[in-house]
């Protein structure tokens, strides 16, 4: 679905050739300033590599249109974004994005409940915990239903077993929905138990 050649970006990215297929789940991990949230960028083009190629369905990435081809792709940043308004607000913030106005409540119900976030839709978002707005911007994206989902270490501010919680519905949805899941992660052992695929970034010294 992504192919990535000889790319090079200022001096911190350099990758020779990369595959992601689709309906795969890649987990994408190294040290701090490896360079991982810059390529999850650069997979939605929200920056460009200095050289190389980036192909999306075998089409260069610069050739979609930038806000089409980010309706497809969506990543999801390091650090949640969360407007003034409800949770329920946050979440349909995507969806108008998207231009697909349509949603069902329950879903969105069930998927706090699944995440446990054990508040009321109509609660400011402010109040969250980083934790809780963490994955109220996670389900933001998930009901925007894109074919590609990036995640720039979706789990930070959870504690282990809500973070194991969270992947494992995150993972069983993108099967079931013949998604493609894009996800830097610090955690190795969810690299290993989720991904089809590892890529391992290596920081230039
Ligand atoms: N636009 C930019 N111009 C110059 N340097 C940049 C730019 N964007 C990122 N960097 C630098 O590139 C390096 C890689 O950054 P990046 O955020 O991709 O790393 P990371 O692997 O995601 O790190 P972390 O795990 O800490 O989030 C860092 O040293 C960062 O300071």
């Amino acid at each position: 679905m992504f192919e990535v050649k000889n790319l090079k970006y200022k001096d911190i990215l350099y990758i020779d050739h990369l595959n992601i297929n689709k309906n795969s789940v890649t987990c994408i991990v190294g040290e701090s300033g490896s360079g991982k949230t810059t390529l999850l960028k650069m997979l939605n083009n929200i920056i460009s590599p200095d050289e190389g190629e980036i192909y999306f369905n075998r089409k260069e990435i610069n050739q979609y249109n930038p806000i089409d081809l980010r309706r497809r792709v969506v990543m999801l940043p390091q650090t949640p974004i969360i407007y003034k308004g409800s949770i329920l607000d946050n979440i349909l913030i995507g969806k108008k994005f998207s231009k697909s106005e349509i949603y069902d409540i329950k879903e969105i119900e069930n998927l706090l409940e699944k995440f446990n976030v054990n508040k009321n839709l109509n609660e400011p978002a402010e109040n969250l915990s980083g934790g809780e707005k963490q994955r109220v911007c996670l389900i933001r994206v998930l009901i925007m239903n894109p074919e590609v989902i990036l995640l720039d270490e979706p789990t930070s501010a959870l504690d282990e077993n809500t973070e194991d919680l969270v992947i494992n519905y995150v993972v069983e949805y993108v099967k079931k929905n013949n998604k493609t899941l894009i996800m830097v992660t610090h955690s190795k052992e969810i690299a290993k138990k989720y991904s089809d695929h590892i890529i391992e970034i290596t920081k230039r010294r």
